[in-house]
Formats: structure tokens, sequence, C-alpha cells
């Protein structure tokens, strides 16, 4: 806790402690009622750990009152002493029972939650990710549930002991030595309610420090990251310019803070010792006059500084308390997302034959509703055949592939698949039918053999092999030390393009699918891995509807119908041969502008 505490709390983290705020930090709690048993048993540790632990002020007092010939509970000074170890001890074990099931409890709950939140996000559709940012995600496995673990370690319990040593300490004082505690209770609120209303206007105006800063160091990392264009438009004077204004402005404000923050520290140093020498003249007074003995002074100063520190210590709770509201609210938005309706039922494998229909698909994407991206599409695939999708950047290929695939909802319009609506079928057991080899291979970090087997999990040594011969593969997984075992490095990026592509391949061979898509790469090759891959592609087409996105002529001309897609419809169709007739047509425009 003591490293998050430090940090100011940004303006959007800032939460009101109130009941709605409350209830979503109590909703996270249920990750942690399996070990209710466990938790419970850490709070009665705690409790009784900071209930002994202040014994210690009075004991200590004893000492000297021992020593003075005023002994209250003990006769002699070892006696004390050895009462102020057993004390000690008792209070270790409560410490370590205390420490060790919060631990135990924490770690599970959320490890529990870390694991809820990937497989929800994991089963969240495509929509989802269009909206947030893959680093804002794990920012909620990560620094999330960290504020929310340091929460349920630390702040819970340090909420807990603080309370009950100002309550009880505070009993104490009153019960030990009556009138000074009156006297402190008059004097001490009012300047520690001060200091905090000082320290808040302080730390917003070290806050505003920070931002000022922040703009300033936003300024040389958008400069020095295109630090060609500033050098191209000679700019390299405007940049620092704007870059000393910024500083000028972050330091004007730091000097202005400091001489408050100068005021505010001494104050706080008057101010406090000024109150400890009024309590301490009152008590010498009393003790002077018989009604109070040196030792219960001297417990008395001790118990003041336990509650102190736990009055000091109640700003950083609601601190931590706000920044874990912050996180719970996020945490749980996440879990309330809707996913995809019948993505994690069961159900029996559906067999597909690869007819394709489109009918009257319009669709534009949730996250930008005005821009149409397909108009009443309309087309037809029959099963086995092969067709190349062509079209101008941004025409619309790959949102078609993206609503074959059901990763987002049509607007309008259906998509059938053997004369079956797919929106009507379980999502996974349709997914099945489909396989992808995609036009950027990224592959999982892993060894090979484990990158060709998600295609098929569970498929066995032989299958493996078997895949990777025809993908043509096999030829350069042998030629290295480990073979299939061999890691591929983070991304894949211990391969080259060809050979990840080959994995790609032998991947979809493996699942193999009834229904094929292709994004061919744009990227060449040279001319032999070129080959190897066509030829491990064309094998892989062999018996499936197949339909490419295709970039190169080669690849078009062995299809047997082309689909020119402009404007989100469907512009021509044919062979080859057919559309090339069209000396005006768009495929051949394309063709000349594009494809050769
Ligand atoms: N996830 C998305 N969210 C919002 N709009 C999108 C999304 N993906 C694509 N679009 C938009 O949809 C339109 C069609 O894009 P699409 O990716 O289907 O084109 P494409 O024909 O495959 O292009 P390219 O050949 O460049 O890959 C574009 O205007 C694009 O900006």
């Amino acid at each position: 806790m003591a490293k998050q505490v430090k940090e100011p709390l940004k303006e959007e983290d800032k939460r009101k402690l109130n009941k709605a705020n409350l209830k979503n930090l109590a909703s996270v709690l249920r990750f942690m009622l399996p070990y209710k048993g466990l938790f419970i048993l850490g709070l009665v540790a705690l409790g009784l750990s900071t209930v002994t632990l202040l014994a210690f002020p009075r004991l200590s007092g004893e000492l000297l009152d021992i020593a003075n010939g005023k002994p209250t509970y003990f006769q002699t000074i070892n006696q004390a002493a050895v009462a102020l170890i057993v004390i000690l001890l008792i209070q270790a074990v409560f410490s370590f029972i205390r420490v060790y099931t919060f631990a135990i409890v924490n770690e599970r709950s959320m490890g529990s939650i870390r694991k809820a939140i990937y497989e929800k996000v994991i089963w969240l559709p495509l929509t989802f990710f269009d909206n947030r940012r893959v680093g804002e995600i794990m920012s909620r496995l990560t620094s999330d549930i960290s504020t929310l673990q340091d929460t349920f370690s630390t702040t819970l319990a340090e909420l807990l002991r603080q309370i009950l040593t100002l309550v009880f300490g505070t009993a104490i004082l009153f019960y030990m030595t009556p009138k000074l505690a009156a006297f402190m209770l008059l004097t001490f609120p009012v300047l520690v309610i001060s200091a905090l209303i000082f320290g808040k206007f302080i730390r917003k105006l070290s806050g505003k420090t920070q931002d000022r800063l922040a703009a300033a160091n936003v300024i040389v990392e958008e400069s020095l990251q295109s630090i060609p264009v500033v050098k191209a438009f000679t700019n390299e004077a405007f940049e620092t310019r704007r870059y000393s204004n910024a500083i000028e402005e972050s330091m004007r404000i730091a000097i202005y803070t400091a001489r408050y923050r100068g005021f505010f520290i001494s104050f706080v140093i008057f101010v406090i010792f000024s109150g400890i020498v009024a309590v301490g003249w009152y008590g010498a007074s009393l003790v002077q006059s018989g009604e109070t003995t040196t030792g219960e002074l001297f417990s008395f100063v001790l118990y003041t500084s336990f509650i102190g520190f736990s009055i000091a210590g109640l700003g950083d709770i609601y601190t931590q308390l706000q920044r874990s509201i912050g996180a719970s609210e996020r945490v749980l938005d996440i879990l309330h997302e809707k996913e995809e309706d019948t993505s994690r039922t069961t159900a029996p494998p559906i067999k597909l034959y690869g007819g394709i229909r489109f009918n009257n698909v319009s669709f534009a994407y949730p996250t930008r509703p005005d821009n149409t991206v397909l108009s009443g599409l309309n087309f037809e695939i029959r099963p086995g055949e092969k067709v190349a999708l062509i079209g101008r950047s941004g025409s619309g290929k790959s949102t078609i592939i993206n609503l074959l695939l059901r990763f987002y909802p049509l607007s309008e319009g259906t998509i059938t698949i053997d004369g079956q609506n797919i929106e009507g079928l379980n999502l996974s057991a349709y997914r099945q039918n489909l396989g992808i080899v995609p036009q950027e291979v990224i592959l999982f970090g892993g060894t090979i053999r484990e990158n060709i087997a998600y295609g098929k999990p569970g498929a066995t040594e032989a299958e493996v092999r078997e895949a990777a011969r025809r993908a043509n593969a096999l030829e350069f997984i042998e030629r290295f030390d480990d073979k299939f075992d061999t890691l591929v490095g983070e991304r894949g990026v211990k391969l080259s393009g060809g050979q990840r592509q080959r994995i790609a391949i032998a991947r979809a061979i493996l699942k193999d699918p009834a229904i094929l898509i292709l994004d061919e790469a744009t990227s060449s090759l040279d001319a032999h891995t070129e080959a190897l891959v066509q030829e491990a592609l064309e094998k892989l087409m062999e018996g499936r509807t197949t339909i490419i996105i295709a970039h190169r002529l080669s690849t078009v001309k062995k299809t047997d119908r082309i689909f020119v897609i402009q404007d989100g419809a469907l512009a021509e169709t044919g062979s080859h041969t057919e559309l090339t007739q069209h000396e005006n047509g768009i495929y051949s425009t394309l063709l000349k502008l594009q494809l050769q």
C-alpha cells in the first residue's frame, strides 16, 4: 500500500464513499466468499493482535511506576518486563495468523477475479474489442486488480486496526487519565483537522504541478517520436520554445506551491509541537499535584501517539478506498458485458458442405453506424467453389469475411449456408466449419507443434506431422535442431514470413473446415518459398469452398469466379477470362492498376 498512497489520486479516480459505490466494492468482494471462514479467522486475529498491543503502553508506564514505588499490577520490574514480552509474543502470533490468512484469501480471490475477467473477455464479441484498446483491457487485469488486492489485503485490515486502536485507545485514556484525556481531546482534533484541510490544499497544488510537468513531457515525447517531421519542417526552434514555455509554467506553479508548502510545514511543526507542549504542561502539573503518576503520563503519551498514527493513517485509507472503488467499477463493467448469445453453450457439431448465400446483406460497423460498408449485397457460392474477392482498399472485402465469421451481427439481410441461416446455428459449432489463413500470420509463443495443433486441440503426433507435411512445412521443421519442439518466439518472430504462412496452412489443414478463407499476403516471398506456399494452399483448398481476398493475378486466375466489390455491393462477377473481355470493366481497370 505504501507505494500507492504516495501518488496523488488522479481526478478520474476520485469517488465518493457513498452507498452505491461501496456496493460496487462489496460485489467484487463476492470473489472472497468461498474463503469467508479464513477471512473471519484473519479478522479475529487482527482484532486480537490490535487489542493485545494496546496493553503495551500501559505496561510500559507500569515499569516506571514500579521504579517510582507506585506499582498497580506487578510488584517488580522483572515481572512487568516478562509480561511485556509475553504480550509481544501473543501479539506476534496473532499478527502472523492475520497476515498469512489474509494473504491466502487475497491471493485466491484475486486469482479468481483475474481468471473470471480473462474468461469473460475472451468470450466477448469483437464489437467489444473495437471499442477498447488492448492496453485498457490489460490494465483491468493488472493495475485495477492490484489496486483491489492492496485494498483487500492491507487497506481493510488497516482500517479495522486503526478504528480499533482509536476506539479502545481513547477509552483506555479516559479510564486511566480522564482529565488529561479530556484536555487533549479539546486541543488535538482541532489541530489535526486544520492540518488535514491545509494538507489537502497543498496536495491539490502539487497535483497541478505534476499535470504541468506531464504536459511538458508530452511535448518531449511527441517531438522526439516524430523527430524526422520536426527536422523536415525545421521546427527545432518552435519545439524548443513550446517546451520551454511548458517548463516555465510548471516551474512557476511549483514555486508558488513551495511557498504554501513551506508555510504548511512550519505550521504543522509549530502547531503539533505546541499541542504536545500544552498537553505535556498540563500532564506535568497533574503529576506535580499527585493526581497522576509518571508512569501514567508516560502511558498516556504512548497511547496518544498510537491514536495519532491511526488518525493520520485514515487519510491514506480514504484515498485507497476511493481508488479501489474506481477499480471495482471498471472490473464490474467488464464482468457485466453482454456475451455472444450462444457461444458458451455446448452443442453437437454441425456438418456443413459450404453452399454460401448472402441475401440483401447490409452492414455498418457498430462503432461507426453512419458509414454503410455493405448495402444490399447478394451472391451465392456453390459448395467446393473457389471465389476471389477483388476490390479497392476499403471496399468491404474483409467485412464480408467478418460477417461470414459472425464477428458482427448483420444490420439487414441474411447469410445462409446450405440453406440454413447462420445466425440460428450455435456459434462455436458453426465456426468449427470455417478455417482461416490470415494475411499476417501471428503465432503464439510456444512450440511449432503447439502452434499447428491450435487448429485441432488434442491432435495426435501423427496428425500434426501429416498436416505439416501437406503444408510443405515438414522440410524446414526437420531442419531445426528441436524439430517440432522448436520455440517460435513471441508472436512467431523466430520464423520467416513464408514459414509462418505454412504453419498457418498446416493449422487449417488440421482443422479440416468445409469453408476456407484465405487472406492473401501482400508481401511477396522469394520464388522458391512462394511456390511451396502456393502448392500447400492448393492442396488445402481441394474439396473446400474457398473465399480468397486476392492480391495476385496468379491466384485470381486459378479461381472459379471473381467477385468485384465496389461501394459495398457486387459490381461484377465472372471468371478471369470472362471479365477481361470487358475492356473498360472494373476488373480490367483494377487488373491494370493493382493486380499486375
Ligand atoms: N472494425 C471496424 N470498425 C469500424 N469500421 C471499420 C472496421 N473495419 C473496417 N471498417 C470500415 O469498413 C470499410 C470496409 O473495410 P474493409 O476492411 O472491409 O475493406 P477491405 O476491402 O478489406 O480493405 P483492404 O483491402 O484495405 O483490406 C472501411 O471504410 C473501413 O474503414
